[in-house]
């Protein structure tokens, strides 16, 4: 059985739990496997444990020593429940003294662990150096050390990583330097200390030919030579996001505040690993058009990081908050119409993913707090927690008397749960105890329909009314396009979209998009005709243009969509586009061809995705 606390861990931290890492480890290049020691401190929390549970996935276990007495421990591994991600390592106990001890494991990964993605350096831009990347969440960081993969346990980290010279390696915390290696002049070992508390899915590793530009007093933007300038130019409103969201959530508790731009297989826009964010490359617009990505993963440093989600039923309360906070962020630097505008496209595509879930005969994961026994969390990963989150908290802050009454919550929430991680019981038992004091706000709480929100499939009980006057330009020319017959076209010009930000441009296509009856092909072509669509590099666009031309089935797309595909790897793109192509008889034979033939080049998560929305397997 799974324990019954997280259904996606075998770890049994009722009886035991991990206080501290300290991962001293090489990374092999040439068989794509990491090894070395994870010494776990582990505090008892019960009296005579018999045994030590953690999970692990595809890692071979060497050896299990008691560090205090250096007695070699013995070990099995299990697979009780069939789990089809991971197995349980138990290491038996016998009778160890005192509350903590430290268990050292010698341990190698397999080629194949899910949380790491290798890539020769032929497949890098430089070409120079072999590159790694990691993504541990939601459940990988057992593939890459034995742990107690679930964020009920958070632990602080040292680690000594061993490399050849020429390429860097970073990690989720602060870098303290390097070594000579003693065993290979050719190496070196680098230092990190992550002091603050963290749950595994945060632990992550990069290691490649990459350097950075200092862009903030806390701040340095990381990636490979050929993009870190671009980088930088990007990115350069970081630390105003910093000191916004401070303003906001209260002080930065994590140190510096890096990114790194990695390479474009990366399958998410970002990841919240602290001191280090990582971004997909499909952010650099040149314009900062999409630094809202970076605003997001600037707020998981206080929701996700600080308070943490106790299991990924909870993920709403990580993504809903951050997406909260990333709006408020937004508000407070752009404007509060740009922060409606994303949360009105935010509820749009809350409906688009409700409905294309339950299409898909996946209503269960419309849910908010959705059952997780037997799923693997990848598998349930939507926009809902995101969306449906925001939509949940912005209610509650209109219900509860606005911005200056629900802020003040939110700083009392995430300073009343910082370092720990929590269900979304005691969220709400802290909603209420916080608003205890008045009748009306009881009153207003018990109005409402917690089940319907927290249990319901579909969409919630709301109909929001954002304020979207900042698309009026593009609602009034969106609307001269569907309204247009086929044979009035030549009344549009390049000079429409002149001076139109891509922020509306992308506001312009999905009007287009949702038009009911659907628009013509005709129309479509001349869109491009006029407005050159096909050549607009912003990857929200791109992928929002694609869509729509898949819409009207113009075949003359699908090369360019193909390209796209191919181009990157965010599965924000990459799947959404492999299911029209899928669904589309023309396409689906061209779709499957070129999976086929890259599969091998995709990050495993995302070939795994994709290879099922495709129906292959
Ligand atoms: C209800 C869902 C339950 C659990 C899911 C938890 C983790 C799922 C796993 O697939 C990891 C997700 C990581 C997400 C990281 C960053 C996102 O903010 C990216 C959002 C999409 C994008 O912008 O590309
Ligand atoms: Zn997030």
């Amino acid at each position: 059985m799974a324990c019954a606390r997280d259904p996606n861990s075998y770890s049994e931290f009722d009886k035991c739990i991990v206080t501290f890492l300290d991962w001293n480890v090489r990374i092999n290049f040439d068989d794509h496997t990491i090894g070395g020691f994870a010494h776990l401190t582990v505090e008892k929390k019960v009296e005579n444990p018999d045994n030590l549970v953690l999970d692990i996935r595809d890692i071979t276990i060497e050896q299990v020593t008691l560090k205090e007495t250096a007695a070699s421990l013995e070990f099995e591994v299990t697979n009780p429940s069939n789990f089809s991600f991971g197995s349980k390592l138990s290491i038996k106990l016998g009778s160890i003294p005192g509350k903590s001890f430290t268990v050292s494991i010698k341990y190698v990964t397999s080629t194949e662990a899910s949380a790491l993605q290798w890539m020769t350096k032929e497949k890098t831009k430089g070409k120079r150096q072999p590159y790694l990347y990691s993504q541990c969440q939601a459940i990988h960081a057992r593939s890459l050390l034995p742990c107690q993969d679930t964020p009920s346990v958070k632990f602080p980290y040292s680690a000594k990583v061993q490399a050849v010279k020429e390429i860097t390696v970073l990690m989720s915390a602060e870098r303290l330097g390097t070594e000579p290696a003693a065993d290979s002049p050719n190496e070196v070992v680098t230092k990190f200390s992550q002091k603050v508390p963290i749950p595994s899915y945060l632990i992550a590793i990069v290691a490649g030919d990459i350097e950075s530009r200092q862009i903030g007093p806390r701040t340095r933007v990381w990636s490979e030579k050929e993009m870190v300038d671009e980088a930088a130019y990007e990115f350069a409103e970081t630390e105003t996001m910093l000191k916004t969201a401070e303003g906001i959530a209260g002080p930065y508790l994590w140190g510096i505040y890096d990114l790194l731009v990695l390479p474009p297989t990366f399958p998410f826009g970002g990841m919240e690993n602290p001191c280090l964010t990582f971004v997909t490359p499909t952010v650099l617009a040149g314009d900062r058009s999409l630094a809202d990505v970076i605003a997001h993963e600037i707020s998981h440093s206080w929701t996700g990081n600080l308070v943490t989600n106790r299991t990924f039923e909870d993920f709403w309360l990580n993504e809903g908050h951050t997406m909260f906070l990333e709006r408020k962020i937004l508000g407070r630097m752009h404007g509060e119409s740009l922060s409606q505008l994303h949360a009105h496209e935010g509820w749009n595509n809350l409906k688009d993913t409700v409905t294309d879930l339950t299409r898909r005969g996946h209503a269960p994961f419309t849910r908010l707090v959705p059952d997780l026994r037997g799923i693997d969390p990848d598998d349930a990963f939507s926009l809902v927690p995101y969306e449906k989150g925001f939509s949940l908290l912005y209610h509650l802050e209109t219900l509860l008397g606005g911005p200056k009454v629900f802020e003040t919550f939110l700083r009392a929430y995430i300073e009343k749960f910082k370092y720990q991680s929590i269900g979304t019981q005691d969220w709400k038992d802290f909603l209420y105890q916080y608003f205890a004091s008045e009748v009306k706000y009881q009153k207003k709480l018990n109005s409402v329909d917690w089940d319907a929100w927290l249990n319901g499939q579909g969409l919630p009980p709301y109909n929001p009314k954002y304020d979207t006057s900042l698309a009026d330009p593009v609602k009034a020319l969106s609307q001269r396009w569907i309204e247009a017959s086929d044979e009035q076209l030549d009344a549009f010009s390049p000079e429409d979209i002149n001076n139109i930000s891509s922020e509306l441009i992308k506001e312009f296509i999905s009007l287009l998009f949702l038009a009911n009856p659907p628009i013509s092909l005709a129309k479509v072509q001349h869109l491009e005709k006029v407005y050159n669509l096909n050549q607009i590099r912003n990857s929200e666009i791109r992928f929002k243009w694609q869509r729509l031309c898949i819409k009207v089935r113009w075949e003359e797309s699908i090369p360019l969509v193909i390209q796209f595909l191919n181009e990157q790897g965010r599965m924000k793109f990459v799947r959404p586009l492999y299911r029209d192509l899928g669904e589309w008889d023309v396409a689906r034979p061209k779709a499957i061809a070129n999976f086929m033939a890259h599969r091998q080049e995709m990050h495993n998560t995302t070939e795994q995705l994709v290879a099922k929305d495709l129906n292959l397997e």
